[in-house]
């Protein structure tokens, strides 16, 4: 796994400042300044449409900043996860295929997978709970099955961060159960992982908490303080329990 990673002040990996970012012709982040703690869950919520995926974009690196600043406190490509949608059903890939993406970044000019290499691969498989799905197509598995190899891409490129866009929606108890565990133990290794989620109960238990609307910062802090009933019925228009 990867080693801790030290913070700017010993505590944090990101730092956001002023952040705005978006596509051609469409800004979507404004003003963002935050702070995402080191070697701690870090959860993005907000309403569909909010930036969430946007920021995970400029959190990985693949989406540019049009001002402001993002300050990473460790070296190292962070390791993305996209939503399982966004990985196209027709590509002849098996589950180990797709998992051994994870340590493209790693191999020389020919893409020769070492013993570690392959063993890596099978540990994230074992994980993950994907072993016996290793020869199938990844557009052959459903959701939850697909979702399981992505996670487990990620976690092969052992990358001290850990982007993840939407890990569990439309997971079933177990599959989601697997993901959780798979991300706390990276978190108790060392690793800074930060997810977009929808899921209010997986966000209540993250450490730190990033509600955004409509571009913006509408709060960040403990989950218990930013997933308010108030910050609820403001973001959301909602009346307490979600
Ligand atoms: N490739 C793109 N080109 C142009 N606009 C985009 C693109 N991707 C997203 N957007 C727009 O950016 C805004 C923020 O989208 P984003 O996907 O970051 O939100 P989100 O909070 O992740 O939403 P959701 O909860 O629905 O996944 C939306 O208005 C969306 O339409």
């Amino acid at each position: 796994m990867a080693p801790k990673e030290p913070g700017g002040d010993g505590t944090w990996r990101i730092g956001l400042d002023g952040v705005a970012a978006g596509y051609p012709g469409h800004p979507v982040l404004s003003g963002l300044t935050a702070r995402l703690p080191a070697a701690a869950n870090t959860v993005l919520v907000g309403p569909n449409g909010s930036g969430k995926s946007t920021l995970l974009a400029v959190l990985a690196g693949v989406r540019p900043v049009t001002s402001g600043t993002v300050t990473h406190h460790a070296g190292g490509r962070p390791a993305f996860v996209a939503q399982r949608a966004a990985v196209p059903d027709a590509l002849p890939l098996t589950v180990r295929d797709t998992v051994a993406m994870g340590r493209w970044d790693r191999l020389g000019p020919w893409r020769r997978m070492s013993a570690r290499d392959r063993s890596v691969v099978d540990a994230c498989m074992a994980r993950l709970g994907i072993t016996g799905l290793a020869d199938r197509r990844l557009g052959d598995l459903s959701g939850g099955q697909r979702q399981r190899a992505l996670v487990a891409q990620g976690l092969a490129q052992e990358s001290g961060l850990l982007l993840l866009d939407e890990p569990t929606t439309g997971l079933d108890a177990a599959a989601r159960r697997i993901i959780t565990e798979v991300l706390a133990d990276a978190v108790a290794d060392g690793v800074t992982v930060v997810q977009a989620t929808h899921d209010m109960t997986a966000a209540r238990r993250a450490d730190h908490c990033l509600l955004l609307d409509q571009g913006r910062l509408a709060a960040s802090g403990p989950p218990a303080t930013v997933l308010s009933d108030a910050a609820l019925v403001r973001v959301w228009g909602l009346d307490g329990d979600r």
